[in-house]
Order: C-alpha cells, then structure tokens, then sequence
C-alpha cells in the first residue's frame, strides 16, 4: 500500500484518454510507439564508486542484467543504486529523450562525461520537464550507442518498479501532450465532482458530501504527487520537498474521509450497524496518523509510518465488507460504492504486488489508478444523486402522510388549517367560502352496525366531496365525522349552491351493511370570509351555521347571513338555503 504514495506509471505503448462530457466518460487505448530498444543492468551503489568503475563493470557483464521495457525496482536504501541503460541498434542520432515511468518520489541521477544531471518530480530548476514521467534530453554530443548511466539516490521512501524509454524528441512531445490531456482530464472530473459536492453539502447540509468531497479531493492530491501533475504543469512549487510527507497525510486523511463518507452513504446504521464501531475508530486512527506525522518528533514520525501501511490494508478490508454486508442487506447506495470503489482497491492491489515484482508488463496500471479515481468520483456522484432523490421521495412521503388523514385520505386538520390560514392571507381581497359539514345522526350508524361501517361510510363520504369539488378547492377532516371544505373566489349563492350539491351527493350514497345498505345525510354550515378573518373565526361561524342546519333538521345547508333574518325568524343569524323533501 505503500505504492499509494510512492508510485505512479505509464506504459508509453498504452495511451489511456479520459474525458468527461456531461458524464460520459471515455477510455481509450492508444497506439504503439515506436521506441529505441534497450538492454539494461544494475547493481546497489557503494560508496567510492565512479562512472568509470561502474561502466567498466557493466562492459565487464558484471551488472545485474534487466529489461528497460518492463518494471524494474532499484532498491535506494542508504546508497541508492546504479542503472546502465544501453541504446540498442538501429541507433538513432537524432534528438533523443530518456524517460522514467512512474516517476519516483526520490531523485535521479543521469551522470554523463562532462556533467551530472538531477531528475525529480519536484525539481523546478531544470529547464524540462516531463508530465507524469522524469524526462531527460540526451545530449547531442552523447553518441546514439553510448550507454547511459543514472543513479537512483537514497530514498526514506519504499522505492518503485520504473521502466525506461527513449524516445525520438517528436515522438516524447506527441506523448507528453497524450498524457497531459489525459490527466488534465481526470482531475477536471475528480474537481468537478467535488465543486458540486461542496455545494449540496451547504445547500443541502448534509456532511455526506462535505465527507464526499474531502475523500475525492485527497485522492486527486495523492494522483497529483504521484504522478507529479501538482508540480508539473501546475507548478506548485510550495510542495517542493514536502511531497512524501504531504502525499501520506493525503493517503491516511482519504481513508478517514473515505470511512466517514461510506457510513452514511451506504446506511450502516441500518444495515450494518456493528460495522461502524470499526469504522470510526480507522477513521480516527487515520487522523491521528496524519497528526503523529506532522508533528515533527521523530518517534511518532517513525511510528506513524510504520502503522500506515497496515492501517490502510486493514481499513480497505473493512471497508469492503462493510460495503458487501450492507449492498446484502438491501442498501443501494453500497452497490454504487462497490462499483465506484472496487476497481480503485483492484488497481491499488495490483500496482501494490509491482512493489514485489508481479506484473512488470503491466506498467498502465498507474496511469489506470488515475483514470479509475475519476470513475469513482462520476460513480458515486451518481450515487449520491440517487441517494437525494431517494431521500426526496421519502420527505414528499412523509410529508403526505403527516397531512392526510390516515382513513380518508383527505388533508387532516392541521394541513387544512395551515394551507387555509395561507389562502386566506394570499393575493388581493376576493370572497372566499368555508363549507362546515357534519354527517347527520353517524353514532347512531356506528352503534347499529358497528365501527367498521362508520370507518366505511366516512371513507366514501371523503371519495364523494372530493368528486363534487374542484381540484383548487380545499378539503380537511377536521374532527370525527366533520369535514371542512374551504373555496377561494366563490360568492354566496355559488357556495349555497356547491354546498346544496354536496348535500345531495352524500344522500346518494348508499353504504354497505351487513344486511342491505344505509342512506346517510349531512348537515352544512357555511361562512364568507370578512375583513379580518382567521381560520378558527371563519370555521366558528360556518360551525354555528351548521349547528343551526341540525336543529331545524338537517340535512341542510345554512349560510351565515350576518345577523341578517331571512326565512328562519327565530334564528336571525342563519339562512335556510335548503331543505331536502325526504327530510321533513
Ligand atoms: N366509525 C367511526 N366513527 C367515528 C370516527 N370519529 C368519530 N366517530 C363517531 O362519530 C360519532 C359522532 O357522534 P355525535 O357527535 O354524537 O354526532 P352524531 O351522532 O352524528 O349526531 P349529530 O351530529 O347531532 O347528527 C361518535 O359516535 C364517534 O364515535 C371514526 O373515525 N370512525
């Protein structure tokens, strides 16, 4: 694991193009190049060596004999090691580049005749500079046969499989603009995907995608050290010296994001809830990692170091199953993580056995860990878009639940009255009516043919008003077996009219029962709205309305008139608008 932040590789012969067009996200191979063969050789420095005594040995086939074409690794140790690359024929005198892929965190050494030259990501002073590779222009006094000889210096870091390539200077341009649109690519996408998770984590306040976007922000800094992207093209030159320190404090804070972000993303409070106890604890290990690190003491410096790598493979494993335990367990979210994730974790794996020698044609593979972190970030943005929606849905739910009633499906009293209370204080004064209903004798109904028929008949008494009304018209339970219906811009004799028709409606209706069905009726009180009316005044006048409607029989339908007697003299703030023939 050590590979996260020491290594990163291209095999010139295979290009890989990344782009991202409103998510689509392309992957191509490019071609072979046509490159110089090499033959290599290469031994661990010792002190008092020369370019002379070390060329003397390679000619005298004493040197450790390689494959500049496949990955190599040079141990650095406390004297480094010599590499002797030699151009094989056809020779090619023309302008030529040796390059070095990955490009290792430690420097090189190319020692010519007359000059040594230094190689390293983040060297600023050389005039040239490789993307995503140590490049090194040979000279062209230096004959096309001439064996190079470089010197990989002592590293603290676990030194990396490189190979070597030497290139026509057209064909090193063609390439090195190949990998910088490439890359350049990627990070555009891991960038993007954090800009946007940024904005949702504040807009939407939800820390899933502040954790989202530190864990795709901390891997694209560990992509832009090992490939070397943050010095060259970008020119970071703060970094310059830091880069170990600052790449393993980006590994260990990846892993602490990362374990914050997969808890909430794929509920493992829900699915795997004996999984998070583990999980924040690595997430607080890899803090405290980061901490010890930077802490400048070189106890816990070395101790932090030592604990890195089997934190990470430990913190990966689990990841990983707490990732598999809870896709099992039904969370959807776990399979965009696996998806996401999963490749990452293969191509680290893979570019970790490198370290031991495996797979040394594979030297793609870096450039792969690139492409595959934004892969990730584009999946588990999807995921997280998914998620949102989903969390949407469930709020409208909900929302709908906690303002319909449960039997009648109709809004409950608190929804009518807070959506009542808005149209009565919305748009210019218009008249508005409420219409207060309350089925006639229903205790009686309930107590000949049981609870269960009440239930019954209130559920088609709520289908039949809300078929009476308009869709702009509001309709509520507001108690028992009493319903509440609010129209915007209805005058009187409209309202006496509606509520007449709804009378008529609910008597219609014929109620199953065990032995036959049972006709209902409903009583009707209905208020304009005045100047200076609330619900609960509004709803006081339409329930005396209605009170009246009882007492002189009801099935009927009352308007509060005001005080104003019309046709009911001994009730001179009630008008009898109608009274049904079957009910006198
Ligand atoms: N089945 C059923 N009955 C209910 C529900 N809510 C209230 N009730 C009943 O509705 C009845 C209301 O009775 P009362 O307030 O006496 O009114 P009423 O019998 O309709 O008489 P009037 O209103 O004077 O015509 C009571 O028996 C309540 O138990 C409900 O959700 N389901």
């Amino acid at each position: 694991m050590e590979r996260l932040i020491t290594l990163s590789t291209p095999d010139r012969r295979w290009r890989l193009w990344c782009g991202l067009v409103l998510g689509l996200f392309c992957w191509g191979m490019g071609v072979a190049h046509a490159v110089t063969p090499l033959n290599g050789a290469w031994r661990v420095a010792a002190p008092g060596d020369t370019r002379q005594s070390v060329l003397a040995e390679y000619r005298a086939g004493k040197l450790k004999s390689f494959d500049p074409a496949l990955l190599e690794r040079f141990p650095r140790g406390s004297t480094g090691s010599w590499v002797v690359i030699a151009p094989q024929p056809p020779w090619d005198n023309g302008e030529r580049v040796l390059t070095i892929y990955p490009p290792s965190m430690g420097s090189v050494t190319v020692v010519t005749d007359h000059q040594s030259d230094t190689l390293a990501l983040d060297d600023f002073s050389s005039p040239m500079h490789g993307h995503g590779r140590l490049a090194w222009r040979v000279p062209s006094t230096l004959p096309a046969s001439a064996p190079i000889l470089l010197k990989f210096e002592p590293s603290p870091t676990l030194s990396a499989p490189v190979q070597f390539q030497l290139q026509s200077w057209d064909e090193y341009l063609h390439q090195d603009a190949q990998w910088l649109v490439f890359a350049s690519a990627c990070f555009a996408v891991m960038l993007a995907m954090v800009l946007m998770a940024i904005c949702f984590a504040l807009t939407l306040r939800d820390v899933t995608f502040a954790w989202y976007a530190g864990y795709i922000l901390c891997y694209a800094l560990i992509q832009g050290i090992q490939t070397g992207f943050l010095f060259h093209p970008l020119d970071w030159q703060e970094l310059s010296g830091m880069a170990p320190m600052v790449g393993a404090a980006a590994v260990a804070l990846s892993v602490a994001f990362a374990s914050l972000f997969m808890m909430r993303f794929c509920e493992l409070q829900r699915h795997a809830p004996l999984l998070q106890v583990p999980i924040i604890a690595l997430a607080v290990g890899m803090t405290q990692l980061v901490l010890m690190r930077s802490s400048g003491i070189v106890l816990l410096v070395e101790v932090a170091q030592t604990l890195l790598n089997p934190l990470l493979m430990i913190g990966a494993a689990l990841l990983l199953v707490a990732a598999i335990v809870a896709a099992a367990r039904g969370s959807r979210q776990a399979w965009f993580f696996l998806i996401g994730w999963t490749p990452l974790l293969l191509l680290t794996a893979l570019t970790s056995a490198q370290v031991d020698g495996a797979f040394p044609q594979l030297a793609w593979l870096n450039d792969a860990s690139l492409a595959g972190g934004a892969f990730e970030a584009v999946v588990l943005s999807l995921g997280l878009a998914d998620r949102a929606l989903r969390l949407r849905h469930d709020h409208d739910f909900v929302r709908v639940l906690a303002d319909h009633d449960a039997l009648t499906n109709v809004l409950n009293r608190r929804a009518l009255s807070e959506r009542a209370s808005l149209l009565l204080a919305s748009g210019p004064p218009r008249p508005i009516a409420l219409l207060f209903l309350d089925l006639d004798h229903f205790k009686l109904l309930n107590d000949h043919h049981g609870h269960n028929a009440g239930d019954r008949a209130l559920v088609e008494v709520a289908k039949a008003l809300v078929a009476e009304l308009r869709p702009g018209d509001l309709l509520g339970r507001y108690g028992g077996e009493e319903f509440v219906a609010l129209l915007d811009d209805t005058l009187p004799q409209q309202a006496m009219h509606v509520a007449t028709r709804l009378c008529r409606r609910v008597h219609r209706l014929e109620i199953p029962i065990d032995d036959g069905s049972q006709l209902l009726s409903v009583s009707i009180g209905i208020a304009m709205r005045q100047d200076g009316d609330d619900v609960e005044s509004l709803v006081g006048r339409a329930d005396q309305a209605m009170y009246d409607a009882k007492l002189n029989g009801r099935n009927r339908v009352y308007l509060y008139a005001d005080g104003t007697p019309v046709n009911a003299p001994n009730r001179p703030r009630l008008h009898v608008v109608e009274r049904r023939g079957n009910d006198r």
